[in-house]
């Protein structure tokens, strides 16, 4: 089973990179969303900046899309310092970290994207640098190597992940600002596409902005591609102008519903109603059955579901709850020994 249309991915896709450079908030003051997270950066930030320190080592975690590698930016820029980016997957050996790392000026913000990602034997290479900002290398081979210790400037170490439970707890614990990202509200998203709608010079009825906003699955990266898709239909099929029937008849014909979930996600809740009487199912069951990773499921459909309060986590797997039984058009079935009374 494919996706009908992978814009409505949260995770990120080919194509947005350029997307996201034109929507990108540039400040913490222009960052919608997240009060907590934000005014607590703006604390440390500033408070670096005074000291003329480096800031403490943070951590994003959180669903995609929702900001985690745009924040980090942010504190760079905040802090005046340089950015630079790199992945858990890419850093494939001691050496890739230890070039990067021995490049920093002090005060560099380095980000690593998926930390969850890293090769254990690069980890063990971080720990010290984290901690006192040196660099443990062995040079050589055999009777000959010899450990060499490289004095490294202060950084601040800015990693990112979507999957928090997947990080070892030694380097967990050497992050002084562990943040969770929050999937956003309505009114907070309304802003962003308000924002974006002006940014891409798009007459915009607050209706129209609004009906977005309530369909973009709590999560600014896909209200940025929906508005980009609705554009598309304003321009075609309407007169130019965001509409609330046009964003809904978009939208629609995109296959986002009501709620903003989209096919996979249906096909998500319908399987465990049809095929597992609601439940509970393990999440390998439903893997297997839906085609998709286990860490997809995880890391992408689920999140947004559960905060919705459509599923439930159970030691004995996923189950449906009310909510999606309703949303479903579909009955739920009586619970074992109910009904009985009433025969
Ligand atoms: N608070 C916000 N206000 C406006 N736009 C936002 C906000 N947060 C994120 N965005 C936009 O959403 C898109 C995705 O954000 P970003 O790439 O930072 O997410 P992410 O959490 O790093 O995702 P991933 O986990 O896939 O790496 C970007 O285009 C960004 O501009
Ligand atoms: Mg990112």
């Amino acid at each position: 089973m494919t996706d009908p249309d992978p814009i409505l991915r949260p995770d990120q896709q080919p194509g947005d990179a350029s997307e996201d450079r034109a929507l990108r908030p540039q400040a913490l003051t222009e960052f919608i969303g997240q009060a907590e997270a934000r005014a607590n950066l703006s604390v440390f930030v500033e408070s670096a900046r005074r000291r003329g320190e480096a800031m403490d080592h943070t951590l994003f975690h959180g669903p995609p899309g929702l900001g985690k590698t745009t924040l980090a930016q942010i504190v760079a820029r905040e802090l005046g310092v340089n950015f630079r980016m790199t992945s858990g997957p890419v850093l494939a050996r001691p050496g890739d970290l230890a070039a990067i790392l021995t490049n920093l000026e002090a005060r560099d913000v380095l980000f690593i994207d998926e930390i969850h990602r890293l090769n254990p034997v690069v980890e063990e290479v971080l720990y010290p640098a984290m901690e006192d900002f040196e660099l443990d290398l062995v040079i050589g081979e055999g009777p000959a190597a010899r450990t060499v210790r490289i004095e490294l400037q202060p950084f601040t170490l800015v990693g990112a992940t979507t999957r928090l439970g997947l990080l070892t707890t030694p380097l967990r614990d050497r992050f002084g600002i562990p943040t969770r990202l929050q999937f956003y509200t309505v009114d907070e998203l309304h802003e962003i596409v308000s924002r974006n709608a002006r940014l891409l010079d798009l007459p915009a009825d607050r209706d129209g902005t609004r009906e977005i906003a309530a369909r973009s699955r709590g999560t600014p990266r896909i209200a940025g591609r929906l508005l980009r898709r609705v554009l598309d239909f304003a321009l075609v099929v309407g007169d130019g102008r965001l509409t609330r029937s046009l964003a809904d008849e978009a939208l629609t014909r995109l296959g986002v519903d009501g709620l903003g979930l989209d096919g996979a996600d249906r096909r998500y809740l319908s399987l465990i109603a049809e095929n597992y009487g609601g439940g509970p199912v393990g999440v390998e069951t439903l893997s297997a059955a839906l085609s998709e990773s286990r860490d997809a499921l995880e890391e992408v459909i689920e999140p947004y579901l559960l905060q919705q309060g459509l599923i439930q986590r159970t030691p004995r797997g996923r189950m449906l709850a009310q909510k999606a039984w309703t949303h479903l058009g579909l009955a739920a079935p009586q619970p074992p020994g109910q009904g009985a009374l009433f025969d």
